[in-house]
């Protein structure tokens, strides 16, 4: 990710297309919480392929600017478009639709399905079986759900996780869990994956192999930003680091270029 070129989006948001054209770009984003400005200003560019990390202290605004990317947080002005298109109006659904897709933490609603339904009901939702379409297309259906479970047990092979099918959400280890909250998201065949603290609760041993999952996500053209406080995560799998401190950008580069970072460094000690 890097800071926006100023005149690639237009006052209305609109981003010129070009071969350099971002995926995701984010243009002088800004969100307020009643009097507190927890975003102040973020610009950004992602490409395709490339994972990006998001980095400060605690309340820096990191997990309140991913929502933004995300449609989960509105915007208090600013404006995120995807490739080329603005898509700051729309909300999280549309956008999971046009490939911007978050992982959420399993709610205990998820722990009493097993990981096939928790994959299954992510996948149904991806091809829009609405209730209209359930109740007036039944065929139709049937087919969607047809496909959905072959993409289930294709996503599960291919990330070797066919043991843990019949498995209930309330079984899995955190590392499990983590794995099926990606998993979840790539039902959905995103282009950019937003990650909050994909390592939270993930045994030490396990987190290699979850970083392997990431970056061979990544080496598929998938574009990842991820929020993480385990450095060492950052270090490893981001090809570049984005340093917030109060609502800013406060230093952008590679992870051993921003870690020198002067102003880094103070807004940590700070
Ligand atoms: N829903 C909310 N209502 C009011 N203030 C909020 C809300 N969410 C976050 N904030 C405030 O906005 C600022 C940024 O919070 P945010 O959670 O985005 O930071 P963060 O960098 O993700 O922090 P952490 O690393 O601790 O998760 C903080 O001052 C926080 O208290």
């Amino acid at each position: 990710m890097t800071t926006a070129d100023p005149t690639s989006v237009d006052t209305a948001g609109r981003t010129a297309r070009t071969p350099q054209t971002a995926l995701l770009e984010t243009r002088d984003v800004v969100v307020t919480y009643g009097g507190v400005r927890a975003v102040d200003g973020m610009s950004l560019r992602v490409r395709a392929g490339e994972a990006v990390g998001l980095i400060g202290p605690n309340g820096a605004g990191k997990s309140s600017f991913l929502a933004t990317l995300g449609g989960q947080q509105r915007v208090s002005s600013g404006h995120i478009a995807l490739d080329g298109e603005d898509v700051t109006g729309l909300p999280a659904h549309r956008r999971a639709r046009l490939g911007i897709v978050r992982t959420f933490q399993m709610t205990s609603e998820f722990g009493g399905m097993t990981t096939f339904e928790n994959l299954l009901t992510a996948g149904v939702g991806v091809e829009g079986a609405s209730l209209a379409n359930v109740v007036l297309h039944r065929r139709r259906q049937r087919e969607i759900e047809q496909s959905a479970r072959a993409r289930v047990w294709e996503v599960l092979e291919r990330f070797e996780a066919t043991h843990i099918a019949d498995l209930y959400g309330r079984e899995l280890s955190g590392g499990q869990r983590r794995l099926v909250e990606i998993m979840r998201c790539l039902m959905r065949s995103p282009k950019v994956l937003l990650l909050d603290e994909p390592m939270v609760g993930v045994a030490p041993h396990l987190v290699q192999r979850l970083v392997g999952d990431l970056k061979s996500l990544r080496d598929e053209g998938i574009a990842l930003v991820i929020v993480e406080h385990a450095l060492e995560v950052v270090q490893e799998l981001c090809d570049h680091v984005n340093v917030m401190g109060l609502g800013k950008l406060i230093a952008a580069g590679t992870y051993d270029e921003v870690v020198r970072d002067a102003a880094v460094q103070a807004a940590y000690l700070g």
